[in-house]
């Protein structure tokens, strides 16, 4: 079993069926990147993944816990970044970050010096006593990424993890999520740009219309490969990712079509 576990997962918003039946596994080692046109289901899954919303049916596991029935314990174990996530308008990062770190069981020395540490690797250093609220956006996400990867979780979600970040920002944070998880831990990014999935995603899942139409492994990437969802899984092969991702969300009846405008954003 992989240490994310998603089984004929289904939730609906009304008449909307937003999630329809999706299954898929992401195993220790594995960069997953979830890929998808606008309204694809992907932070829907997410936000059910981590504990934020009930869904209809199916099962999903992370690090073993149920994030249904026990959302707190599935946040205790995974490091989350939601989609726009922003940290609390009236504290600074240290503040911050103290407080993930107490609710996270971190002794402060711990805290103090993994803060000092993200800080200088993303560049935020100088804006640790700032208040939030006077943070860019893109400062904002350096946060929120500190904040997931504090108490050095096994499993991270992150809900596109580029977003905001400038260019040199950017190349740390990929090759740090590479090593992540490289270092026998799960890292799943959903993703609208598919030139950042090729680059650092060692499998792919591509979903529309709520439910997963292909997995690819990516050549260069080691990483195993999951046996338990029921998609296609198509081997690395001439064709490039983009061309995967048009051929398997054109044969679905996409609810709204996939913009090649969003590649290369946010990056
Ligand atoms: N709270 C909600 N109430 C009603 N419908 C919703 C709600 N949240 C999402 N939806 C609908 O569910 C579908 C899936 O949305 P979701 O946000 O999961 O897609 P997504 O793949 O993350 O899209 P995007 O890439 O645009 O962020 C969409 O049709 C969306 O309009």
């Amino acid at each position: 079993m992989g240490v994310i576990q998603v089984d004929g997962l289904v939730k609906s918003y009304g008449d909307v069926r937003a999630v329809d039946g999706l299954c898929f596994g992401v195993e220790r080692g594995e960069l997953y990147g979830f890929l998808g046109p606008n309204g694809a289901g992907k932070t829907t899954t997410i936000r059910v993944l981590t504990g934020q919303i009930r869904p209809d049916s199916g099962t999903v596991r992370i690090l073993g816990t149920d994030p249904v029935a026990d959302p707190l314990e599935t946040r205790r174990c995974v490091g989350i970044v939601p989609e726009q996530g922003s940290p609390p308008s009236f504290l600074t990062p240290r503040e911050y970050l103290e407080f993930v770190g107490s609710v996270r069981d971190l002794d402060p020395d711990t805290v103090a010096e993994r803060t000092d540490r993200w800080a200088t690797r993303l560049g935020f250093e100088r804006k640790l006593e700032t208040l939030h609220t006077d943070l860019s956006r893109g400062q904002q996400q350096k946060v929120m990424l500190t904040q997931a990867f504090l108490h050095e979780p096994d499993v991270v979600v992150i809900d596109e993890p580029l977003a905001n970040l400038d260019p040199l920002v950017q190349e740390q944070v990929k090759q740090f999520l590479v090593s992540y998880a490289a270092g026998d831990n799960a890292v799943f990014v959903s993703t609208h740009n598919i030139d950042v999935a090729e680059e650092i995603c060692t499998r792919v899942g591509i979903v529309a219309n709520g439910e997963l139409v292909t997995e690819r492994s990516l050549e260069g990437h080691t990483a195993p490969r999951s046996t338990t969802s029921r998609a296609s899984t198509a081997d690395a092969g001439d064709d490039s990712l983009l061309e995967v991702f048009l051929e398997q969300v054109n044969e679905t009846d996409v609810r709204d079509a996939p913009s090649l405008e969003q590649r290369g954003s946010d990056r």
